[in-house]
């Protein structure tokens, strides 16, 4: 027996191949969601942060929140199946309204790139932020005198580190070969990146 594809998931698909889909991938800390705000307020497309919506998931109290609570809390990475599920259905929601969408923290491991373009659509590019591993950690520990998330604190900050390296390189080869990365350095100020950030974007309007 044949997979039956009803017409509607036809028409949903065919939508989602024509929207810009521009993946932003950079360690944590290194000023993802900073550089998504701001991408939001000049070109009006629509931010999508993984780590939020799982976020929201596990404060959701729901089976799969719990699942994942634990996972997130130590650092390590969702199973892909749950962060696709998630992705998948919060594009679908803005699908008719949005210019483009900013996918932030996703892809985490080659994997997740490859069902994403199985089950959505490929990107369109591969935005990554770049700065150094102290500069990540600075930030962090900043960040966490007011974020409130279990995840920024010392001892976890160490294995999201250890988490984002081990997977990163392949991510970066992959998109690389494929001519889609877009690198930023983002050692300075978020107003000089996001001017490099600008330069990227403007050629894919
Ligand atoms: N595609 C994704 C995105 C997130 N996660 C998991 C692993 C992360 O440790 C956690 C939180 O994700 P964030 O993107 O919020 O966390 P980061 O530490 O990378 O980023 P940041 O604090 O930079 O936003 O969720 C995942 O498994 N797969
Ligand atoms: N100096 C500097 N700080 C930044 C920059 N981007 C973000 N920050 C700060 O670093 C912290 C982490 O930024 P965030 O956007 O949450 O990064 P993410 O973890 O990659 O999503 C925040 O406290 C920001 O204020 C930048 O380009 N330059
Ligand atoms: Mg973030």
């Amino acid at each position: 027996m044949g997979i039956c594809v009803s017409s509607d998931e036809k028409a949903e698909r065919e939508k989602l191949k024509k929207t810009k889909i521009i993946f932003v991938i950079g360690g944590p800390g290194s000023g993802k969601g900073t550089q998504c705000e701001k991408i939001v307020a000049k070109y009006g497309f629509t931010h999508l942060s993984t780590g939020d919506l799982l976020r929201a998931e596990v404060a959701s109290n729901s089976p799969t929140g719990s699942q994942i609570k634990d996972i997130m809390q130590n650092g390590y990475l969702v199973p892909l199946e749950i962060v696709l599920k998630l992705l998948r259905n919060a594009m679908l929601q803005k699908i008719n309204t949005c210019k483009g969408f900013l996918i932030d923290g996703y892809p985490r491991e080659i994997k997740q790139g490859l069902e994403f373009e199985k089950m959505i659509a490929p990107p369109t590019i591969v935005l990554i932020i770049t700065c150094s591993a102290d500069t990540m950690k600075q930030r962090i520990m900043k960040r966490a005198a007011t974020s409130s998330r279990a995840d920024d604190n010392e001892a976890t900050i160490v294995n999201r580190l250890e988490t984002y390296f081990r997977s990163t390189d392949p991510i970066i080869a992959y998109y690389e070969k494929r001519g889609l990365l877009r690198k930023v350095p983002a050692e300075g100020d978020a107003d000089v990146v996001f001017n490099e950030c600008c330069k990227v974007i403007d050629i894919i309007l």
